[in-house]
């Protein structure tokens, strides 16, 4: 089966993925929407966009060329996950930003909220920072039954299935990131 039909260049699925939730076209809707929301929001100011590694690395440097006002870009990489499926529930810092935040508009950009801690976390952390705004945007949300998300974004690509998903940025044991679509991974490749 392909990942992208609609385009006609079709993207070969992979073999450990169970089926597409979001194409490469779908992704680029999603994005530009996105930066076209932001830049709307942040006219004439120059936001600091916080990526968070490393699963938000593709999306952030699609976000940043969807954003049409002057940003400035730094990187945390945090981890929770390890090479599992489910959070370890402590968040390590593996990197911290280069730069100050006190008095920036800050935009967090994360490519999933699931349990919501890795995002309260840093919200937590960077508010004690004394940001002038701090705001997420998350290119995904997971939609898991009879829990509300523990964050709310002020900007939100999506919503994705509660399944373990991967491609565009996001792992499953440091793999699949590389994946332009984003797809549920197969429960036989983790189980
Ligand atoms: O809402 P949560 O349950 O906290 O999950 C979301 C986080 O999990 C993943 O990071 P991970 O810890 O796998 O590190 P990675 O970005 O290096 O893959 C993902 O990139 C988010 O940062
Ligand atoms: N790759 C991946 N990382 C996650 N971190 C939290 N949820 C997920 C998920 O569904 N997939
Ligand atoms: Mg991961």
């Amino acid at each position: 089966m392909a990942a992208d039909t609609a385009k006609g260049t079709a993207t070969q699925l992979h073999p450990d993925v169970e089926s597409v939730v979001l194409s490469e076209e779908d992704i680029r809707g999603i994005v530009t929407r996105m930066g076209d929301e932001i830049s709307r929001d942040y006219a004439g100011r120059n936001p600091l966009v916080v990526t968070v590694l490393r699963g938000a690395f593709i999306f952030t440097a699609d976000l940043l060329r969807a954003i049409k006002v002057p940003c400035e870009v730094d990187f945390m990489a945090v981890s929770s996950y390890g090479n599992g499926v489910k959070s370890s529930g402590v968040v390590r810092i593996v990197k911290d930003l280069d730069t100050k935040v006190q008095g920036r508009d800050v935009i967090i950009a994360e490519d999933i909220l699931d349990s919501g801690l890795t995002l309260s976390y840093l919200i937590k952390l960077l508010q004690a920072r004394q940001p002038n705004s701090i705001e997420v945007a998350a290119f995904s949300v997971k939609d898991i039954e009879g829990k509300q998300p523990a964050v709310e974004p002020r900007y939100v690509g999506c919503h994705v299935p509660d399944a373990f998903v991967v491609g565009y940025g996001l792992d499953f044991a440091e793999r699949y990131r590389n994946l332009p679509y984003v797809g549920i991974l197969k429960p036989e490749v983790y189980s």
